[in-house]
């Protein structure tokens, strides 16, 4: 009942902010078009003068790097990103820095790395000094000032989250302790593609699967009933206005100069943020003080709260170690969110992207059904995480997935802490560094047929038999690689495969009559993450 007080007060404010952007959109507009007009044309032409000189002086490293021509005063390179960046900046690295590459992004340069061989000198052998991020308005209103896991800029604090994440939140043994909460949440799911099978109706899958991740991290921070109580909608309504934020392009990351000129521009930039990051509040402080409540009332001999007890969620883990690690409130609220943010979008869309994949291709998917089937006996209620192990074509075709789509495949920009010798270049210190992970995916001169979905490359007498995307093969990295690289892979992993498991041992799948296999389109949409754009609806049948 709380939580319906609350999703009704969280509602009508979202409803009241709407109505205040409302008003400031044309006064934004005001003062960003008319006001500045002058001092922008003032701008534009020091920026041009600023731009011969720093061509002029030697002194600058940047100036060596490769780097595409038709610079714009101001917007510098901006305007030759698409919007598809990702596919924009391999192009780009094609023809003027296939190792790296060198782009202004309005004021700030940024340096683009699209070769296994420079991706493995930035994350393996120069890791520490490119383990940091880059601070965005954004990230630090939404994650607390940056004090997540995913955002914090290198140092002590990094650090203490990051073990606190990969030891007691996201390590291989706290997953495998999570099985049965898995096992029960891919039940309801087959369980309601089983109701649509039987009525030969079609099913909405990109739905299915969001919010079988959704329920599933939901339930992993805060508990077994967060379903029941109707806080799993609210939580996925503010993951997608996170990721919409973050993923969002923010003039004043470009132009910091303006941020300064303009406050009201400033202000409204970050209004969202804010709204959002107070509505995370409400709901996050709500539970960690049930939480809290709850574990001082129980008796600690009988329930001890250790951290890899299966039925303790993250939030009872961050409230034991929160004396351990000097975790403040807010600390514990920026990692809680990183989980909802990290761990929803990404394996949500490998596993869209492979079913959808599997329909172009109906050879493959009945490859895969034959594995999955010929594994399990016929009659057993679930593919169990112990069936996967002997899957081979199974975990082919996801890695074939991650491939040919990295749900993050620029990774998270990393930032750099001191001058650093890359390829020949120096990249300076307080540098942003992008590695182009789709782009490696696809390196032609890495993989066969590049751009066709062949999960026979990774099976036995394939010539990706050997490559692994736990981070040490430069040219396959949808989890990134070294210090940042994504704690969560072991979640991930066994998230996917149950599930694409399941949808192969319990059902058929065929498209809404009227569609033909190539109707099944792979255009994606770029975001924080990037996704289809078309909404995937199949029709199943029980096998
Ligand atoms: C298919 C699923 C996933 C993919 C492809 C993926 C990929 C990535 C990538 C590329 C990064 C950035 C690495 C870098 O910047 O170098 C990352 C970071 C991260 N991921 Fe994942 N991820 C997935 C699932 C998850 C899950 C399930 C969680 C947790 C519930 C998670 C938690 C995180 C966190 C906390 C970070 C930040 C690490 C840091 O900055 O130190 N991820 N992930």
């Amino acid at each position: 009942m709380m939580a319906h007080v609350l999703i009704d007060e969280l509602v009508q404010e979202a409803a009241a902010q709407q109505r205040a952007l409302f008003i400031l959109v044309p006064l934004l507009f005001f003062s960003l078009v008319l006001l500045p007009l002058p001092l922008l044309l003032r701008s534009l032409a020091s920026s041009t003068r600023t731009r011969s000189r720093a061509r002029r002086d030697s002194d600058d490293p940047l100036s060596e790097f490769p780097s595409p021509p038709r610079r714009l005063p101001v917007i510098g390179h901006l305007h030759l990103m698409g919007a598809l960046p990702h596919i924009s900046l391999a192009e780009l690295a094609f023809r003027h820095g296939p190792e790296v590459m060198l782009l202004r992004l309005g004021s700030v340069p940024t340096v683009v790395v699209s070769s296994p061989r420079a991706a493995e000198a930035v994350l393996r052998t120069h890791d520490h000094i490119f383990a940091s991020r880059p601070r965005t308005m954004v990230a630090d209103i939404i994650m607390y000032g940056a004090t997540d896991s995913c955002f914090a800029p290198y140092g002590d604090h990094f650090r203490k989250a990051r073990k606190l994440v990969t030891l007691h939140l996201l390590s291989a043994t706290k997953v495998r302790s999570q099985r049965p909460a898995r096992v029960e949440e891919a039940r309801l799911v087959l369980g309601r593609i089983r109701e649509a099978a039987a009525a030969n109706a079609p099913v909405d899958m990109s739905e299915v699967l969001h919010s079988f991740v959704n329920d599933l991290v939901c339930r992993f921070v805060s508990g077994k009933f967060s379903q029941e109580e109707g806080r799993n909608k609210l939580f996925r309504e503010l993951t997608d206005i996170n990721a919409a934020l973050l993923g969002g392009f923010n003039a004043m990351e470009y132009f910091p100069i303006l941020a300064r000129l303009f406050e009201l521009f400033s202000k409204v930039a970050c209004a969202k943020a804010k709204a959002v990051r107070k509505r995370w509040d409400q709901l996050l402080d709500k539970l960690i003080d049930d939480h809290a409540t709850r574990l001082m009332s129980r008796d600690r001999k009988d329930d001890a709260v250790t951290t890899e007890q299966g039925d303790t969620d993250f939030i009872d883990v961050l409230l034991s170690l929160q004396e351990e690690y000097g975790l403040t409130r807010d600390h514990m609220k920026a990692i809680l969110i990183d989980m909802f943010e990290a761990g929803t979008d990404t394996s949500y869309v490998t596993l869209e992207f492979a079913m959808a994949h599997l329909m172009r291709e109906p050879h493959l998917m009945a490859k895969l059904h034959d594995e999955v089937r010929r594994t399990v006996p016929k009659g057993q209620e679930m593919v169990t995480e112990d069936d996967l192990t002997n899957m081979t074509y199974l975990k082919s075709v996801i890695k074939e997935t991650l491939r040919l789509h990295p749900p993050v495949p620029l990774l998270i920009p990393h930032f750099s802490r001191d001058a650093c010798n890359i390829g020949g270049y120096t990249i300076p210190a307080d540098t942003r560094v992008i590695v182009n992970a789709r782009a490696l995916g696809r390196h032609q001169s890495y993989w066969e047929i590049p751009n066709e979905f062949l999960p026979e490359r990774f099976m036995d007498g394939g010539n990706a038999n050997n490559v692994d995307f736990k981070g040490r093969d430069f040219h396959f990295l949808p989890f990134g690689s070294g210090r940042r690289m994504c704690p969560g892979i072991h979640s991930a992993t066994v998230t996917t495969e149950i599930m694409l498991a399941n949808l192969m041992y319990h059902f058929d799948w065929e498209l809404p009559v009227g569609l033909k296999k190539e109707d099944v389109d792979m255009v994606e949409v770029f975001g924080i993450t990037v996704q289809r754009r078309q909404k995937l609806v199949l029709v199943p049948k029980i096998a």
